[in-house]
């Protein structure tokens, strides 16, 4: 199992760990713009091999995409992030041109690859990924979903005073301040629903504390996070590399589901070793669905800004 990760900074790098550190993966190729910065970070990694116990081989490579040919899956987390104060929007200008022309050479090198788009603005990135290359939808992935359910899970857990694990929760919408929709109603602790322990006001403040996660973390870090990031991005690789089946919400292209089209949102999907296997469409109640749709606004809104023309 060959993995590609464009991007050696904050992301891509911690991702790579991950991987490694999870020992499913043959090899990690990361690829940076940077002269020696992938190589610098690989070498590092491999560093701790004997330290970590894996076997997983990373190496690096300064934009020779001949080292990342016939890659089963490559995460693209090349392009800026953002600071505080910031939208993850307001990346689009230079992002889609980066994003348009990494995944280019990524097919280039592996036509068959499986694509996981990180670089923000991610639903409309993913989008983009559709709209410029003719890879089949169910291998264009957006990882935003399970990054924000960890979060979602993070502050439930906070409020039941009980560790994360003990908590069952997904988010879905678009991956931004104001589009996510984490189903609160949905949420359990141990199969109970959170309702009964907690008030309608603990439970409203986990929703709204986990939809500005990402700017939270921006705010006190002084650029946006990593850690969490790279190891949801290593949960989908995992999933798709070992065939596991699992449902995670991600960025995909939608074709009527949801009552939504032309666009990619995040929405649960099944992962396995053909990408994106099943769309899962779940019951929604009526709040839900209007939040959904608000959400896509927001996505359609923000891909209209793309030009498709380039
Ligand atoms: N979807 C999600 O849930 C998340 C998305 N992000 C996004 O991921 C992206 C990366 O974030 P960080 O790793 O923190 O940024 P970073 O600045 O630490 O790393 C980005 C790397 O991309 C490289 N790069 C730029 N253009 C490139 C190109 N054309 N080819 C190859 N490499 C190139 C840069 O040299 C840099 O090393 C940002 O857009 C950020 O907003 C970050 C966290 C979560
Ligand atoms: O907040 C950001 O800009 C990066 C990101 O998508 C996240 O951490 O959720």
């Amino acid at each position: 199992m060959k993995v590609t990760i464009v991007g050696a900074g904050a992301v891509g790098a911690s991702c790579a760990e991950y991987i490694a550190i999870k020992n499913f993966a043959s090899e990690v190729v990361l690829i940076d713009i940077k002269e020696d910065f992938a190589e610098g970070k690989a070498m590092d990694l491999m560093q701790t091999a004997s330290l970590m116990g894996f076997d997983t081989k990373i190496t690096g490579a300064t934009n020779d995409y001949s080292k990342t040919a016939n890659s089963d899956i490559a995460v693209i987390t090349s392009g800026i992030p953002r600071k505080p104060g910031m939208t993850r929007e307001e990346l689009i200008g230079i992002n889609a041109d980066i994003v348009k022309s990494v995944s280019s050479s990524l097919i280039e090198h592996s036509p068959n690859v499986t694509l996981i788009v990180v670089s923000n603005p991610m639903d409309t990135m993913t989008y983009l990924v559709h709209k410029t290359t003719n890879l089949p939808k169910s291998k264009i992935i957006g990882m935003g979903g399970a990054l924000d359910s960890a979060r979602f899970k993070y502050r439930m857990s906070e409020a039941l005073d009980c560790p994360a694990s003990d908590v069952e929760g997904m988010v879905i919408g678009g991956h931004s301040d104001t589009g996510m929709v984490p189903l609160t109603r949905l949420a359990t602790r141990n199969s109970v629903p959170v309702s009964a322990f907690l008030s309608e006001d603990r439970i409203s403040q986990v929703a709204e504390d986990t939809k500005v996660g990402g700017a939270t973390l921006t705010k006190m870090l002084g650029t946006s996070a990593w850690y969490a990031p790279g190891a949801a991005v290593s949960s989908l690789v995992q999933a798709i590399a070992n065939d596991q089946k699992k449902m995670f919400p991600c960025s995909a292209l939608l074709e009527g589901e949801y009552g939504l089209n032309d666009l990619c949102i995040g929405v649960p999907v099944i992962l396995g070793k053909n990408g994106i296997e099943k769309i899962v469409e779940i019951e929604l109640d009526e709040a839900e669905k209007a939040k959904l749709k608000e959400s896509s606004e927001g996505v359609s809104k923000t891909n209209g800004l793309l030009d498709l023309s380039k």
